[in-house]
């Protein structure tokens, strides 16, 4: 007798590489029956000729077979590459749908697209959820960490299938409700963004150590997994350890210096900065993140230039004290990195109406995803201590943190910028701490500068007003 399995799967997945075949392994393995397409088929069959003893799978040739699996309301989560194929999958489904059912895109879709995709489904009584999904191929498939957005009402649909498959800390899910329409895929953009810093945070810190240092790449992994048993343990951190330990076998060399320097990038790290800029929040450890990992891309100009840029740097600085200097250092940088991430999420939220939990997304970040650290539990308790916390660096965790710190990365600072060795994530995050915490910005001068070629208008310190000065005249002042 042939199993009836039309209208009875729980879920779906389209999309069948890394991310949506590990994702629909996770489900089944949480005893979902799982519905499983791909435009090309071959990905089909293999994960069921792989995996298909795993769990209750329904595999699918043709989008309506797919659709046809699925007990209502349908629930689809399309695992594609993120912009025009997302496009393509979601048209494609539309018209095979009900009022009710539901769309979820877990790719890493820019949140302006998800916008107008929710818009537009709703439309049509179509739930659309952009689900931001961190974790990777492990993390798709143990648990990862999982940001829906979309309709409170679809969460409630989907909210227990999720819940069930994100990691788990403490007990609880890494996964939560994180706001309407695109909310979800806005934290996903910024825990990419995140990302970058930490990365190019922690690439600094090994350039340093072994270019002023003069430590070697398995020495410099010893000192990762020191650290990875302090503040600074992280999934990132213990990562470094293993890929700076890490041999090529071919060559006998450290793998990191058989690799080409030229980090690539996606495109969320650029999102994220290009949303910054909008909502005029500076994130400027992800900004630098992204332009050294630019910079690193343009090998033609490297090459070209390299010759006729001098540096004469003393070879290397006494290592005693650097480890721990830059331990603090990458400390307080990566406390920065966070927190101007966490403001360009309340700057976000307030600005799109989505009132997002920033405790709630720190909770959500523990576990599953690329940045899972120790110190997010840090930054829940703060912003769950006060959801209005002007910045985190004045939390008095993080302040104490960073006044601890403070000398220590001065002198990493001084110390990189005398040895030649560049670490535009550890002094731009100086330098925005300083900012911050100045009584007085050159901004003044600034506004003047803007008003003498250009008649902008000041403000003054001590009336309210705006006000021009008549610097091509008798330089009097005058109320604009
Ligand atoms: N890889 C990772 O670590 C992470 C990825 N993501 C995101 O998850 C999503 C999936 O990632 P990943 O698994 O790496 O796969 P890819 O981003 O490499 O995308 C490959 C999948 O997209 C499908 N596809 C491409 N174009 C179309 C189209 N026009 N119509 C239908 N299907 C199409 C492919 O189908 P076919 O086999 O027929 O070519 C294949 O299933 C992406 O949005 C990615 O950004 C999120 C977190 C981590
Ligand atoms: O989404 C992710 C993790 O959550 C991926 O790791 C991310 O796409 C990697 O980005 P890039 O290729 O730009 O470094």
């Amino acid at each position: 007798m042939v199993e009836q399995t039309e209208g009875t799967a729980r879920i779906a997945v389209t999309g069948l590489a890394t991310m949506g075949s590990n994702l629909a392994r996770n489900l089944a393995r949480h005893g979902y029956r799982v519905a499983v397409h791909n435009r090309t088929s071959a990905r089909t069959t293999a994960l069921i000729e792989q995996h298909g003893q795993e769990g209750d799978f329904v595999a699918a040739e043709t989008m309506p077979e797919l659709v046809a699996a699925l007990a209502k309301p349908r629930q689809i989560i399309i695992m594609v590459k993120a912009g025009q194929p997302t496009d393509a999958v979601i048209d494609e489904l539309v018209d095979l749908l009900e009022p009710g059912d539901m769309v979820i895109d877990g790719g890493n879709a820019q949140f302006a697209d998800t916008r107008r995709r929710e818009a537009a489904l709703r439309e049509r009584g179509l739930h659309f959820v952009g689900a931001g999904i961190s974790g990777g191929e492990e993390g798709a498939l143990n648990g990862p960490s999982i940001m829906p957005g979309g309709s409170k009402e679809s969460y409630a649909h989907l909210g227990p299938v999720l819940e069930s498959i994100a990691a788990k800390v403490d007990g609880q899910p890494c996964c939560v409700h994180v706001g309407p329409d695109g909310a979800g895929h806005f934290v996903k953009m910024v825990h990419n963004g995140i990302e970058y810093a930490d990365m190019q945070l922690i690439a600094e810190a090994y350039d340093l150590l072994r270019r002023a240092g003069g430590l070697k790449p398995a020495e410099i992994a010893e000192v990762f997994r020191g650290w990875n048993s302090g503040d600074l343990e992280s999934y990132l951190v213990e990562i470094t350890a293993e890929v700076l330990g890490h041999v090529d076998a071919a060559t006998g060399q450290p793998f990191v210096d058989v690799v080409a320097d030229q980090a690539e990038q996606k495109g969320t790290g650029r999102w994220t900065v290009q949303e910054a800029l909008e909502l005029g929040i500076p994130v400027t450890g992800i900004a630098e993140a992204v332009f050294a990992r630019a910079l690193s891309g343009h090998v033609d100009q490297r090459v070209a230039v390299r010759d006729r840029l001098p540096g004469d740097v003393p070879s290397t600085v006494a290592v005693d004290g650097l480890v721990d200097d830059v331990r603090h250092a990458l400390y307080a940088s990566k406390v920065v990195a966070y927190a101007q991430g966490f403001d360009q999420i309340r700057a976000a939220s307030q600005t799109y109406g989505w009132n997002i939990d920033l405790g709630a997304m720190a909770t959500i970040w523990r576990g599953g995803c690329i940045i899972r650290a120790r110190f997010l539990d840090r930054i829940r308790e703060a912003y769950d201590g006060n959801p209005e916390l002007p910045s985190l660096l004045v939390n008095d965790y993080f302040a104490d943190a960073v006044e601890q710190a403070q000398q220590a990365w001065r002198r990493v600072v001084s110390t990189a910028v005398q040895a030649g060795v560049p670490v535009p994530g550890f002094s731009s995050a100086l330098a925005y701490y300083d900012g911050l915490r100045s009584e007085r910005l050159p901004a003044a001068l600034v506004q003047g500068l803007r008003d003498f070629f250009g008649a902008h208008t000041y403000r003054r310190v001590d009336r309210e007003g705006s006000f021009h000065t008549l610097w091509g005249a008798d330089r009097s002042e005058i109320e604009a």
